[in-house]
């Protein structure tokens, strides 16, 4: 039995604009795509009708933090799964700073048993760079690799040592594979909660500067230049980052890098009060450094948008400013924030959006995903584009309630959500 998504709406890339398509899924691949004005023969077949709603490749999120195993009362692989769903991901990447951290082939092999047996979305695990995280000890990277981890990072911390990741590097390119980096530097930090800027100075707090993010970033071109291995930036916040990154390109290093939604929306100038739902990691930058990032991703030099989904209990956001933990969740309103904010409001086109969130993380990371077409795996999102609906925290499919975007009202909610032929999550 094959599966019919009918009268959808599908961004065609030549003609640059949405056209009528019926879906023809079978065997957990797109077998075919139809001309809407035909009439398929559909009998004895499954059928979803999407007219007037936009159908695309299933959202791809390269950046994200599962808690599992060790922080469940956050998120776990169910959860978080039916949440990245929700939002309209059908592929995402997990994050090791679990608790133990993701540094053995075990712990891969524990969240791939999970996510197949608990999990609604593909669930790509990144294996730690060094032991514990801690920035001492490299892990075994070839039995991580061997077990299925698709990449090397420590995210929630940078790598202090230039030695340890040039030594990371070398040896992830022997191996074919990416580094991943979360940029900054621990002793420009010392325990600043926001960015240096305007919100700091109102209120009195230790801001962390923009060199502590873009002085890893150069120093790690130059080991990726030295290595040659796929460099990939992790959550870019700054104008000078943006910089760095802009001009390794230009002469051809392996550099990549991401950005988040609450990057290219908020600055610390939008931050209301001392609440922690503003606090995350990198924080909220100047108006400056928005406009940096957003100039990036339109050039090319920031190749995805990923959510950085950091979910917390909303007891620990409530220690405040200051002593709650970094991060906001993310999957529920990545794509209605930047549908609303930059394609409604012509800045960029459905396209320009949907390529920054399907194709580019695919090629970016080697994957089959990410392509609306006959013969790619069938993952796809239908999402309603007109209805305008407020975000309510409280409705999250995610643990984590943790955002500072509650009761913005937004247009291109999701309404459902197909992940190899089969239908995962619907309103
Ligand atoms: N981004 C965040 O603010 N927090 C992340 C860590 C990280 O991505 O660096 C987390 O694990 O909570
Ligand atoms: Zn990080
Ligand atoms: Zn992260």
């Amino acid at each position: 039995m094959a599966l019919w998504i009918l009268n959808g709406s599908i961004w065609d890339e030549n003609e640059a604009k949405l056209v009528k398509k019926h879906v023809r899924i079978e065997g957990g691949m797109i077998e075919a795509i139809a001309d809407g004005n035909d009439t398929p023969d559909t009998n004895g077949h499954e059928t979803i009708d999407a007219a007037g709603k936009l159908v695309s490749a299933g959202f791809i999120d390269m950046h994200v933090h599962l808690r599992e195993p060790g922080f469940e009362y956050k998120e776990d692989i169910a959860s978080g799964t039916r949440s990245a769903a929700k939002g309209g991901f059908t592929t995402i990447a997990c994050m090791p700073n679990t608790r133990p951290v993701i540094d053995t082939p075990e712990t891969i092999r524990y969240i791939l048993d999970k996510a197949k047996s608990e999990g609604v979305v593909k669930v790509l695990p990144y294996a730690a760079i060094t032991k514990n995280e801690l920035g001492r000890e490299l892990t075994d990277f070839a039995a991580l690799k061997e077990a299925g981890a698709i990449g090397f990072t420590d995210d929630g911390v940078g790598v202090q040592n230039a030695q340890m990741m040039k030594n990371a590097m070398k040896l992830a390119h022997s191996m074919g594979m990416p580094v991943i980096a979360h940029c900054e530097d621990d002793s420009l930090v010392e325990g600043a909660a926001v960015t240096e800027g305007k919100f700091a100075e109102k209120h009195g707090l230790k801001g962390t500067p923009n060199e502590s993010e873009a002085i890893h970033v150069g120093r790690d071109i130059l080991l990726s230049e030295a290595t040659g291995v796929h460099y990939h930036v992790c959550h870019v916040s700054t104008e000078q980052s943006v910089r760095l990154i802009r001009q390794a390109k230009a002469i051809g290093i392996n550099v990549t890098a991401e950005v988040c939604p609450h990057h290219l929306i908020l600055s610390d100038e939008d931050i209301p009060s001392m609440d922690a739902n503003w606090k995350m990691n990198p924080p909220l930058r100047t108006p400056r450094d928005v406009q940096a990032v957003i100039e990036g991703l339109e050039d090319g030099t920031l190749d995805i948008v990923v959510t950085d989904h950091a979910p917390h209990s909303a007891e620990e956001k409530a220690r405040g400013m200051q002593l709650a933990p970094f991060g906001i969740t993310g999957f529920e309103t990545a794509f209605p924030l930047l549908y609303t904010k930059f394609v409604v409001t012509g800045k960029w086109t459905l396209g320009f959006l949907l390529k920054r969130m399907t194709q580019d993380p695919a090629r970016v990371f080697g994957l089959a995903e990410g392509k609306l077409a006959a013969g790619a795996p069938a993952d796809l999102t239908i999402v309603d584009l007109e209805s305008e609906r407020e975000v309510q925290p409280e409705t999250f499919l995610s643990k984590g309630k943790n955002t500072p975007f509650g009761g913005w009202k937004l247009q291109g909610w999701p309404t459902a959500t197909i992940v190899n032929g089969k239908l995962v999550w619907s309103e």
